[in-house]
């Protein structure tokens, strides 16, 4: 079996997708067209001419441009059936899908707009694909705790449809500190939590998120690597890493893929993950950051198999749901 095939052949979840980042500059403008919304860019070729970024700040600067164009339900189901379909075909059989609500709210969109159209794509992807999918709110840490706070306030009368929160967007100079209470609340609630540390922000911030938020999941965490107490407690705790190695090459966290670190942080026995965060920004989805880092970085097939194993494990389902992925998954040759 040839690589390709043999990544699509893994069974995989994806655990670290911003649905907002799977909004492809096609789908962008036919939904401008039609909702009547004006864009920063003249036609498709531009947009994608324009996804040359030097760090999280630029790209972000974008990705909440580009978001204007989504206003009704409509749009947020089309918006995920889109991503599903491509994450079908890379063999993923469960998604935690991230969304911004407060990107859509400061716009006037309400609040079950968005969790409608993503739910019903959702349930959708279940009978279509065999896909099983769990939404994760995130909090915008750029914004205040107490815009956190009206969010969280917001989604209450909703939390069957969510199962866990996270934190995203600017993060230099907006550490995990800054959310505690809020994070204490929803865990509270009985929330998953989660939240973006280490991808720009130094290996403190991966330490807060751990103490102070009490998070479940590290999204990126790259930047362990300069802490080795921090690499020490990783592995011994099995705390999972959602890594995004094309993303990190995008945003300059790293200038080459030969020179992403993932290798050296699953060799020292932390459960890392691939994921793709924001594909339609960052040249491609999940399969594509498997080949791209297997080629760049030499990971055999038992690697990429425990790649794939350690995102079935990370994921927010119960073992029952999860345990025929991994027999399928234990069934392949690493050879
Ligand atoms: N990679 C990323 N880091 C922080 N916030 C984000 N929002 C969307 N993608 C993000
Ligand atoms: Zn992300």
């Amino acid at each position: 079996m040839d690589l390709e095939s043999y990544i699509r052949a893994l069974p995989k979840a994806e655990l670290h997708l911003h649905i907002e980042g799977s909004l492809e500059p096609e789908m962008m403008f036919a939904l401008a067209q039609r909702n009547g919304v004006t864009l920063p860019w003249d036609s498709v070729e531009a947009t994608r001419a324009a996804y040359a970024f030097s760090d999280l700040q630029s790209f972000l600067d974008l990705y909440y441009a580009g978001a204007a164009a989504l206003i009704h339900e409509r749009d947020f189901h089309e918006l995920a059936m889109a991503y599903f379909a491509r994450a079908h075909a890379d063999g993923v059989v469960h998604a935690e899908l991230f969304f911004d609500p407060q990107t859509h709210t400061e716009r006037g969109i309400a609040f079950e707009t968005v969790l409608d159209g993503l739910e019903r794509a959702c349930q959708e992807a279940q009978t279509r694909y065999g896909i099983s999918s769990r939404l994760i709110l995130c909090f915008l840490r750029h914004l205040s705790e107490d815009e956190g706070f009206a969010t969280l306030e917001q989604a209450l009368p909703h939390l069957g449809r969510i199962h866990g929160v996270g934190l995203d967007s600017s993060e230099k100079g907006h550490p995990p500190s800054k959310f505690t209470r809020l994070f204490a609340r929803c865990r509270d609630l009985g929330l998953h939590v989660v939240a973006h540390a280490g991808e720009e922000g130094p290996p403190a911030y991966i330490v807060e998120a751990l103490d102070l938020l009490q998070v479940e999941r590290i999204d990126h965490g790259v930047r362990a690597a300069e802490d080795p107490a921090l690499m020490a407690r990783l592995a011994r705790e099995q705390v999972p890493l959602t890594v995004c190695p094309l993303s990190n090459i995008k945003l300059c966290v790293f200038d080459r893929l030969e020179q992403h670190n993932l290798r050296q942080l699953l060799e020292a026995g932390l459960k890392v993950t691939i994921n793709s965060d924001d594909p339609a920004y960052f040249g491609g989805y999940v399969g594509q950051n498997y080949l791209e880092t297997a080629i760049a970085l030499g990971l055999s097939r038992a690697q990429l198999k425990q790649l794939a194993r350690n995102s079935l494990e990370a994921s927010f389902v119960p073992e029952a749901l999860r345990s025929p992925w991994l027999s399928v998954l234990d069934s392949l040759p690493t050879d």
